[in-house]
């Protein structure tokens, strides 16, 4: 079933041939309130599950994480760049564990530096075909003006980096993995990323290369198996926080829709608030398994 993944690649690069910028925005807010919001909306659940035995109590835990998230959001508002700086490496880590965490044995500690280079290959891959866009919304979180060099640059020393870092780790390798496949991968998103709009590259790369893994991955790890049953569990238990995030997302829609930009900006802030515990969250399930 590994290839169910680039089949709806395709599928979805088709999907934008036949359809206008537009339409694409709206897929991608679908899909990335939809799965993508979805992926996160079970982490106090999973928190819970890995704090049990310290019987630490779920408002506890609860109160932690919105204090936390309280954080983040006022360190976008007070030091834009180094939380954006700071956003975008940790994601490209959280990209690259997904992606790779069955490539590699587990013992090397170069492990977390290959999945970040990799993730942040694939983000200024995004950035890069998508220049224009992604400098709007950048100078609205920080007021820098990134040209397209700066992210060739970018492209050009993650790639190089995931690169050395693939050859390092060559002994750790597990056997049935490809590089080929890897590389055609890396080009078939190519094509991807030059094709689609920014907002519709992130959501595809977001929602099937990520979120459904890793939706998949967290049912696992909560019940044991990814049956109709244990999907019906998951999405009961996460309900009221994706509803709760979704309703924060539309409030502030109505707040800003004469502003679309500025609204694109604070809903990048939004999901990066909830993706610094997040991360911690699923790192922290990873190691586990
Ligand atoms: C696409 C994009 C950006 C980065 C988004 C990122 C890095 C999202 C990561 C989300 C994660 C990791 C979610 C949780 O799983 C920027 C820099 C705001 C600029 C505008 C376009």
């Amino acid at each position: 079933m590994k290839n169910y993944k680039i089949v709806l690649t395709f599928f979805l690069l088709w999907l934008t041939i036949q359809f206008d910028s537009e339409a694409e925005n709206v897929f991608a807010y679908v899909s990335i309130l939809t799965l993508g919001l979805l992926h996160g909306a079970n982490d106090i659940k999973l928190l819970t599950q890995k704090e049990t035995t310290q019987k630490t109590s779920s408002y506890k835990i609860l109160a932690g994480y919105v204090a936390f998230v309280l954080c983040v959001g006022v360190l976008f508002y007070i030091l834009p760049v180094l939380a954006l700086t700071v956003f975008v490496v940790i994601s490209g880590f959280h990209f690259g564990e997904e992606h790779l965490h069955d490539t590699y044995k587990k013992e090397s500690a170069l492990l977390p530096y290959c999945y970040t280079s990799y993730g942040m290959l694939i983000l200024f891959l995004i950035f890069y075909f998508n220049t224009a866009a992604t400098s709007s919304i950048i100078y609205d979180i920080t007021s820098y003006t990134l040209t397209n060099t700066f992210f060739l640059v970018g492209v050009g020393i993650t790639g190089v980096s995931t690169l050395i870092f693939s050859l390092l780790l060559f002994k750790h390798k597990k056997k049935e993995v490809s590089y080929l496949e890897e590389f055609v991968y890396i080009l078939v998103f190519i094509v991807l990323f030059k094709m689609a709009n920014l907002l519709w590259s992130f959501a595809i790369y977001f929602v099937i290369w990520h979120a459904i893994p890793s939706l998949s991955g967290q049912i696992r790890f909560l019940y044991g198996n990814t049956s109709m049953t244990s999907v019906v569990k998951y999405l009961k238990s996460s309900f009221l926080y994706w509803l709760l995030s979704i309703a924060g997302v539309f409030s502030l829609y109505f707040y800003l829709q004469d502003d679309l930009y500025l609204f694109n900006a604070i809903f990048f802030a939004f999901l990066a608030t909830i993706t610094f515990p997040h991360v911690w969250v699923i790192t922290g399930m990873k190691s586990k398994k």
